[in-house]
């Protein structure tokens, strides 16, 4: 039986754990979970799963969830995510919290040895390197989740490091993939929403659709397999069947493949170095899909991915503020206050002002993370 602590609960991630957890009762149990807002969803996760720690955002939901469940213990804010994720009988934390308010936990439950099944690709983005460094200092494993990196990680089994050419890195294109940038002016939060594969989180999604997904996603693989960047590609391919690949020295290449599906490499990251069915997930049918479609990747017309192309080389604090100016600018279209293109402008303002710091511990992140996100939040007001 494994023992699971999960950050996010209620969202894509979350929900799509708990179908997991759900469906193999001899090999997974809820032991401790935190959600945000979602207080209806919370009560029912509750009754079905029965954890033994909650945590919730706020003191008053907290207090509220006690009188209704007096058996159980809640938690709240910053210091609930981290007694989530460090929960005594936990042996594996899966971290599907968004945005960098998943860092801190993260690093705690490293300190803590526990497994760690990583969603949440902010906190590799805004710190990878404390922790790539904590996690191989505490001998701890640290398992991807995102399922380009899950695709990595499962070509990888039993290949040397040292023999990889370059990662190639998938890209769907995003809910705007067919349109031209004039054409992005006058797009809504509705249209930037509707994903063409995947059903996901909302910011996840306008991510997606600003090619901002992938840039984070070059940035999680640099410190999750430990590569350059001009080792790292990104390539469009609109059908996600295949989730990335791994080319070889020998000019040999792995790919994985399946349907679009988050629940498989959850449940990978979740059973490694075992697989175990999962009857819920479609199976590939090649010869109905007939055909697969690539495209190179046009850094003019997807300004985000090279805006993290370029933080990442940086380094240091760079990608910390690519982060946190995303985060902030993301959710101003979502709440109605920028166009879509003015995403863009926003982060390309916010790295042109900052100087990056080398080697910045975690104090020096998290206050640039603030800084940057009180600038952005400026500018838009
Ligand atoms: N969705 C997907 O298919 C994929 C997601 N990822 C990554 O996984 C992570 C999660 O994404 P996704 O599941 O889509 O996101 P969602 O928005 O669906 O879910 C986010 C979760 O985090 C909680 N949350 C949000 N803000 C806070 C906060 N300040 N404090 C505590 N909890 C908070 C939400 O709680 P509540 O709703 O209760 O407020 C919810 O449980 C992201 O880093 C994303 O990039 C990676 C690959 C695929
Ligand atoms: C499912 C998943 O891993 C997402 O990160 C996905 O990659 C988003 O699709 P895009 O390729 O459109 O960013
Ligand atoms: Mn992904």
């Amino acid at each position: 039986m494994k023992y699971i602590s999960l950050l996010g609960a209620t969202g894509s991630i979350g929900t799509q754990t708990l179908d997991i957890i759900n469906e193999h009762p001899t090999e997974f149990q809820l032991v401790a979970m935190s959600v945000g807002q979602n207080i209806e969803r919370a009560r029912k996760i509750i009754t079905q799963f029965q954890p033994e720690l909650v945590s919730v955002a706020n003191k008053e939901d907290a207090e509220e969830l006690r009188q209704e469940f007096p058996k159980m213990n809640f938690s709240f804010g910053h210091e609930g995510l981290v007694e989530v994720a460090t929960y005594p009988k936990a042996t594996t934390l899966v971290n599907a919290v968004i945005g960098s308010v998943g860092l801190f936990p993260t690093l705690e439950a490293i300190k803590a040895k526990k497994t760690i099944c990583i969603a949440n690709k902010e906190t590799l983005v805004t710190a990878g390197h404390l922790v790539m460094d904590a996690a191989r200092k505490n001998n701890v494993a640290f398992l991807p989740v995102d399922s380009e990196h899950s695709a990595i990680f499962q070509a990888l089994q039993g290949e040397k490091v040292k023999n990889i050419e370059k990662l190639i890195i998938t890209a769907s294109g995003g809910s705007f993939r067919d349109k031209t940038r004039a054409e992005l002016n006058n797009v809504t939060v509705s249209e930037a929403l509707n994903h063409p594969n995947w059903s996901m989180g909302a910011k996840i999604t306008i991510d997606s659709a600003t090619m901002m997904n992938k840039g984070l996603e070059v940035i999680e693989a640099h410190w999750l397999f430990n590569i350059p960047y001009e080792k790292i590609d990104v390539l469009l391919h609109k059908e996600s069947i295949i989730h990335s690949m791994v080319e070889f020295h020998d000019s040999s290449v792995i790919a994985q493949l399946g349907t679009p599906d988050m629940r498989v490499p959850i449940q990978y990251a979740l059973t490694y170095p075992d697989r175990i069915p999962l009857k819920t997930a479609a199976k590939l049918n090649l010869a109905e899909i007939g055909q697969l479609h690539f495209q190179k990747m046009d850094l003019e017309r997807y300004r985000c991915l090279r805006f993290a192309i370029e933080a990442g080389k940086v380094g240091g604090t760079m990608p910390t503020v690519l982060n946190a100016a995303n985060e902030i600018a993301v959710q101003a279209f979502l709440d109605g206050k920028i166009t879509f293109l003015e995403i863009e402008d926003l982060i390309e303002k916010a790295l042109e002002a900052h100087s990056s710091v080398k080697n910045p511990d975690l104090d020096i992140i998290q206050g640039v993370d603030l800084e940057t996100r009180a600038v952005v939040r400026s500018l838009i007001s």
